[in-house]
């Protein structure tokens, strides 16, 4: 079945010997999909089918590991630092799933109860001294850290190319105009798992790989096992499988720039679900097929003051936010999701 979403090539876009009429056509094609649903599938991309084998046989090396092991790179406690192993059920993607009316008659905030079925590891820029890396020892996992820190900075030159993009089919002063705010070192890589669980878990919604959320980044891209389970929703309201497609990277919008963009650039909804296909499932209890997948946020310098793009706002559109320094914007969003003190996984308590 050919993919739902928006299939963008970027062979035009790379070619030595492209035309001006050409990276614009990719460039218009790229934010029209933005405008809408807000994901797109990017194909002849600057990451290769071999780093990518590799990243994904890293990470499957990493997950492999003993819980204590892992537990030798643990998250810091609490908001303020995004790095290292995150133990299944330490992130609540969505903490607050909306509001009902408590016995008095009183609207409050309805907590999540489902735990995420889900284990990650976050791995930023070396010179970036806000968000210090959390290694495992060399000794435990020899060659990671080289290979996911030069990882890191493949997915860079992919995503340089997307914001240049971005930049002209937005009709920016020039194609530069995004990257002057994104020198590289606030991006995040995440290794992700989702270990089997029974099907009827995630049927029944006691259990869940990852509720539906929007991404707090710039931009995000993606690159997914062959598992499946992503779903997006349209502006529609609906959720449509983006299925795996080799080699792709799954390129969505996220909330800063949607906000930078006066709304004009669409962040949507995501989640993942049960893999899509029977024989996904193994066994009397159908357990799901483990999951692995690697997202890489691009995000703006710290010190970057967010303030609707010069095109995205004219006499009958004024700018819809007032302008935030990023530094501000990660923290508010960062305290809803993490909130641990002190917690840690049964196995390593
Ligand atoms: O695992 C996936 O495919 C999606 C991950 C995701 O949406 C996220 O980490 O924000
Ligand atoms: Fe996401």
């Amino acid at each position: 079945m050919a993919p739902v979403l928006p299939i963008i090539d970027f062979a035009d876009w790379l070619s030595p010997t492209t035309t001006q009429e050409e990276k614009t056509a990719v460039a218009k094609a790229l934010v029209d999909a933005c405008r809408t649903v807000g994901f797109v599938y990017i194909i002849n991309h600057r990451v290769s089918q071999e780093q990518l084998d590799d990243a994904f046989a890293w990470t499957k090396k990493l997950f492999d590991l003993p819980m204590e092991e892992k537990m030798l790179a643990p998250h810091p406690d609490g908001p303020a630092v995004h790095r290292g192993y995150s133990w299944p059920g330490l992130e609540k993607v969505s903490q607050v799933l909306g509001t009902k009316e408590d016995d008095e008659g009183k609207i409050v905030s309805e907590l999540r109860k489902v735990q995420d079925c889900k284990e990650s590891y976050e791995i930023g820029s070396e010179e970036n001294k806000e968000q210090p890396n959390v290694w495992l020892p060399d000794s435990i996992l020899p060659g990671f850290r080289t290979f996911t820190t030069s990882f890191y900075w493949t997915c860079w030159a992919a995503a340089q190319d997307i914001l240049r993009a971005l930049s002209l089919g937005l009709s920016l002063p020039d194609e530069d105009y995004l990257l002057r705010f994104h020198d590289g070192h606030n991006n995040q890589l995440r290794l992700l798992h989702y270990p089997p669980v029974p099907a009827k878990e995630l049927e029944s919604d006691t259990l869940a790989r990852m509720p539906a959320h929007t991404d707090w980044s710039s931009i995000t891209m993606l690159f997914q096992d062959d598992c499946g389970g992503l779903e997006v929703q349209t502006r529609q309201g609906e959720f449509v499988k983006a299925e795996p497609v080799k080699g792709a990277i799954i390129m969505n919008i996220g909330d800063l720039l949607m906000r930078w963009s006066n709304d004009i650039l669409k962040s949507n909804l995501h989640r993942v679900t049960l893999p899509p296909r029977q024989d996904r499932f193994t066994g009397d209890e159908r357990l799901t097929r483990a999951r692995y997948s690697i997202p890489y946020f691009v995000s703006a310098n710290v010190d970057s003051v967010i303030e609707c793009l010069p095109s995205c706002t004219d006499e009958k559109n004024p700018p819809k936010y007032p302008p935030i320094l990023h530094r501000d914007y990660r923290l508010m969003r960062a305290s809803v999701q993490y909130e641990t003190k002190g917690q840690k996984p049964a196995a390593v308590a």
